[in-house]
C-alpha cells in the first residue's frame, strides 16, 4: 500500500492515494495507520478518491474530480477537515493529478464542494460561512466554561478561556465533556484566549482544540475558522480577517458575507510503501 504523509501547521495526516476506489479502508484500518507507535502516525486519514468511484462523492462528480475521503484517527468518518482540504490540494498538485486554475481547484467532500487557491507554500480553501446557532458548555477536569456552537460543515464549541486562566496550561489529555442533546454527533472544542495586535488582520486569537475522534492536535483548520467567526461575532464585525495562532503555527481566516477563507502552509514530509498484514488491526 503506497501512503504519503503531511501536514498542515502540525494537524498531520496519512494520505492514501486511491483513485479508483479499490481500497478497503475500514475504521481498524484506519486506526492501526494512524497509531503513533505501531503504524504511521496521524491524527486522520485522507483517501485520495474520484468522486464518482465513491458513494459519498459520486453526486459531486459532476463538480470535482476528487474526493476528500477524511476520516479521524479512532477510525471515525468526519464532514470536513479544513487543514486535510489543504493538506489534499498540496498531494493533488505535487503528484500531477490536478492544477489550480484561476476560478480554483474544487475538490469534493462530506460538507459539499469546497475551492482551493495556492500561492507558492500556502493553500487556502474555501469553505461555507461559519454558522452560529446556540450556546453550550464543555467540562474539562470540573471547570465548565460556556461556549458557542459553531457549524463548519463539522460541529464546533468554541470556548473563551476567563481571565487568569492560561491557555497553555490547559489539561487537554482527556476529553471536554459536552452536552450530548446539543451535540448529538460529538463534537470539536476549542479553547480560546486574546492576541495581541497583527498588522493587516481585524482580529487575533490564540486558540486550543481538543477534536472528535483525534484527541489534542497542533491544529484544526475549521476550528480555527469557529473561532474566527465568533471572534468577529464579539467585535460586531459580519466580515473580517483574523489570525489565529494554534501550537502548530498560524492560520489566517477570511471571513465573507458568503464563505470563509482558511490560509495557511501545507506540506507533504514523506512518501513510501506499508504492508498492511504488519498493522495492528
Ligand atoms: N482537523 C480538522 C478537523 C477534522 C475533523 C474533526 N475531528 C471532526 O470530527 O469533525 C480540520 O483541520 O478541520
Amino acid at each position: 500500500m503506497e501512503f504519503t504523509k503531511g501536514h498542515g501547521t502540525g494537524n498531520d495526516f496519512v494520505i492514501l492515494p486511491d483513485p479508483d476506489g479499490a481500497l478497503d479502508l475500514t475504521p481498524g484500518l484506519v486506526a492501526a495507520l494512524c497509531d503513533r507507535r505501531r503504524g504511521i502516525g496521524a491524527d486522520g486519514v485522507l483517501r485520495v478518491v474520484r468522486s464518482a468511484k465513491h458513494p459519498e462523492g459520486a453526486a459531486l462528480a459532476g463538480e470535482a474530480e476528487w474526493f476528500m475521503d477524511y476520516w479521524n484517527s479512532d477510525g471515525s468518518a468526519a464532514e470536513m477537515c479544513g487543514n486535510g482540504a489543504r493538506v489534499f490540494v498540496r498531494y493533488l498538485i505535487d503528484t500531477d493529478l490536478a492544477t489550480v486554475t484561476d476560478e480554483g481547484l474544487p475538490v469534493a467532500t462530506r460538507a459539499g464542494v469546497v475551492r482551493a487557491l495556492v500561492d507558492g507554500d500556502t493553500i487556502s480553501v474555501e469553505m461555507r460561512r461559519p454558522r452560529l446557532y446556540d450556546t453550550s458548555t464543555a467540562t474539562l477536569g470540573g471547570l465548565t466554561l460556556a461556549g458557542t456552537a459553531v457549524d463548519v460543515g463539522n460541529p464546533h464549541l468554541v470556548c473563551a478561556l476567563p481571565a487568569g486562566l492560561d491557555l497553555p496550561a490547559l489539561d487537554l489529555t482527556r476529553a471536554p465533556e459536552f452536552d450530548p442533546v446539543v451535540f448529538p454527533a460529538g463534537v470539536n472544542v476549542e479553547f480560546t484566549a486574546p492576541g495581541g495586535p497583527v498588522d493587516g488582520t481585524d482580529g487575533h486569537v490564540l486558540m486550543r482544540v481538543y477534536e472528535r475522534g483525534s484527541a489534542e492536535t497542533l491544529s484544526c483548520g475549521t476550528g480555527t475558522c469557529a473561532v474566527a467567526a465568533v471572534a468577529l461575532r464579539d467585535a460586531h464585525r459580519d466580515t473580517g480577517v483574523v489570525a489565529v495562532d494554534v501550537p502548530g503555527g498560524r492560520v489566517t481566516v477570511t471571513v465573507t458575507a458568503d464563505s470563509c477563507w482558511l490560509a495557511g502552509p501545507a506540506v507533504l514530509v514523506a512518501t513510501g510503501r506499508l504492508d498492511p498484514a504488519n498493522l495492528h488491526v
